[in-house]
């Protein structure tokens, strides 16, 4: 009998297997990616997936099989059009493991269209800065504390103080977001320590999250049967994880008290949390929301930073450029106005470019085909199949970015006219419209782009206003990185120097 049940589920395991290669056995990909998704488990372990996928783009063409049933596009065009909002394609289970707790669903990890749409409608007017008067002049409080706190590491002729840039753009993003999301800064800058303790665990969960994004019917049995909440809860309530949701259940139990609605209006707070109130979310939601808000707001803007800042630190042409840029800028105020900031053109540049060159959001987020299928490249694929975008393929196209994609160079931003090297509107155009799907887009959209934006041009401003930076190592500019759902760098030493005394 026992042996009956064991050939039965071999001939069982084969016989699928051997079906769901054949479904999507047209579509090109690496050995062995149609028929197990180890593979991709391999790139996930390696911590560089999106190279991966990347590499997979470059070889096989815009659409690639990387998985049993998962796809990936490396065209910019069609990953727009699966996020538009008349697109019938859908959020794939690759957004379950988004789910932090069992049963609730925050805004990302919503895949029922009608909810995520009208979950989005009440969150947009907190995100977008409507319902949050003084958005810049919170970050600017950050902005300032993070000028103060570099200055403290300063190196002379006579002392060396070597900083962890890295560190303290972690710093900077948590201080931002907890300000925002509910009124009270972790002020990790002020005290140059991650006050929560949550930076180190909250990165290397990330690799976690990635493999439950793979195997989300592994995340949905943990989740189910509850064994995820025995792992939270083997973690202890030291692990960054589980920090985070202590800290935003406290800050939402300070805000409603015991009551499921006890909150009163006259008494809002003009955060993101009080808006949310306003627009009617539930105590549940909106502790989801503020769990979100810190790990979704968080490590992918610190990511764009230092994905700027890295290429900047080797590139001396580049860093001599943006710092005239900002002299000629003559600001006046303590912190260069975000209205300011925009208007740098070169300024903009490094920052498109340094976010085309490493993507912070680099990997799948996977829709899903509608039931009738779709014909993409030429070629059928079937209702059901997943398929998630490589950004750094669409962000390195050489078709549209030139030979030289893979390096940083900001002139390519510029028009020739204006001093950059791109010799056409049109093309720019293109260009832009590629750029800005570093954020999604559509109906998928991020909702804190406004947010990350206003972070990434004052922290850059401020940075180069007052200080010269300089890796400590250049053969070695950051002594870890992994770049999978968000591209993470550790260990960034620099030597900074006042431009003023020098
Ligand atoms: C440079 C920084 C950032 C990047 C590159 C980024 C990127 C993204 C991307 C690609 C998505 C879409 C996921 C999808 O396609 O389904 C997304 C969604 C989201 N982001 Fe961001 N993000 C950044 C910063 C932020 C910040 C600062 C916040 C919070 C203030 C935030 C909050 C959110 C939320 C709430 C969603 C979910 C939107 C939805 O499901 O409708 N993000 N982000």
């Amino acid at each position: 009998m026992l042996l009956f049940i064991v050939v039965a589920v071999i001939v069982g395991y084969i016989t699928w297997t051997y079906y769901s290669w054949r479904r999507l056995a047209h579509i090109p990909g690496p050995a062995f990616c149609g028929f197990t998704q180890l593979r991709q488990l391999y790139w996930i372990a390696q911590g560089q997936p999106a190279a991966h996928y990347a590499e997979s783009c470059a070889r096989y063409g815009k659409l690639v099989r990387v998985g049993p049933n998962q796809l990936i596009t490396g065209d910019a065009e069609q990953w727009r059009k699966m996020g538009s909002i008349r697109s019938s394609y859908t959020r794939s289970n690759f957004f379950e493991a988004a789910r932090f707790r069992r049963g609730e669903d925050s805004v990302l990890s919503m895949r029922d269209e009608k909810a995520h749409t009208d979950l989005r409608a009440k969150l947009g007017p907190g995100y977008s800065g409507k319902e949050v008067p003084g958005v810049e002049a919170i970050i600017d409080k950050s902005v300032t504390e993070f000028v103060e706190l570099v200055q403290q590491y300063v190196s002379t002729r006579e002392v060396f103080r070597p900083m962890d840039l890295s560190e303290k753009v972690n710093f900077f993003t948590l201080d931002v977001i907890s300000a925002l999301a509910f009124g009270e800064p972790f002020d990790n800058l002020r005290d140059d320590k991650d006050n929560p303790g949550i930076i180190g665990d909250t990165q290397r969960s990330i690799t976690l999250l990635a493999i439950f994004h793979e195997l989300p019917y592994v995340y949905l049995f943990l989740e189910k049967t509850g064994l995820l909440e025995r792992l939270q809860a083997f973690l202890g309530d030291d692990f960054g994880f589980n920090k985070v949701f202590k800290i935003a259940d406290a800050a939402v139990e300070r805000r409603f008290g015991k009551a499921e609605k006890s909150y009163k209006l006259p008494e809002d707070k003009n955060d993101m949390m009080g808006s949310f109130i306003r627009h009617g979310l539930s105590r549940k939601q909106i502790e989801n929301e503020t769990v979100l808000q810190v790990l979704a707001g968080s490590d992918t803007t610190a990511g764009a930073i230092r994905s700027i800042l890295v290429p900047l630190m080797s590139n001396a042409q580049a860093q001599k450029k943006l710092v005239e840029e900002i002299d000629r800028a003559n600001i006046t105020g303590v912190v260069v106005t975000d209205a300011e900031a925009r208007n740098m053109p070169y300024l903009q540049a490094c920052i498109k470019e340094g976010m085309r060159w490493q993507p912070p959001a680099p990997t799948l987020l996977s829709r899903k085909v509608p039931p009738e299928g779709d014909t993409i490249n030429g070629l059928f694929v079937p209702g059901g199949t997943k398929i998630g975008w490589s950004g750094h393929a669409i962000h390195h196209d050489e078709d549209l970015f030139g030979p030289d994609a893979d390096i940083f160079r900001p002139e390519r931003w510029i028009l020739c006219e204006d001093g950059g090297d791109c010799d056409s509107p049109s093309k720019l155009t293109q260009m832009n419209r590629v750029s800005e799907l570093q954020f999604s887009y559509g109906r998928f959209r991020c909702l804190g782009e406004i947010v990350a934006r206003i972070e990434i041009n004052k922290i850059l401003v401020e940075l180069f206003r007052r200080f010269e930076v300089n890796s400590c190592n250049p053969l070695k500019v950051f002594e870890m990185n992994f770049s999978s759902d968000v591209f993470v760098q550790a260990g960034m030493w620099v030597r900074v120097t006042d431009r003023r005394r020098a």
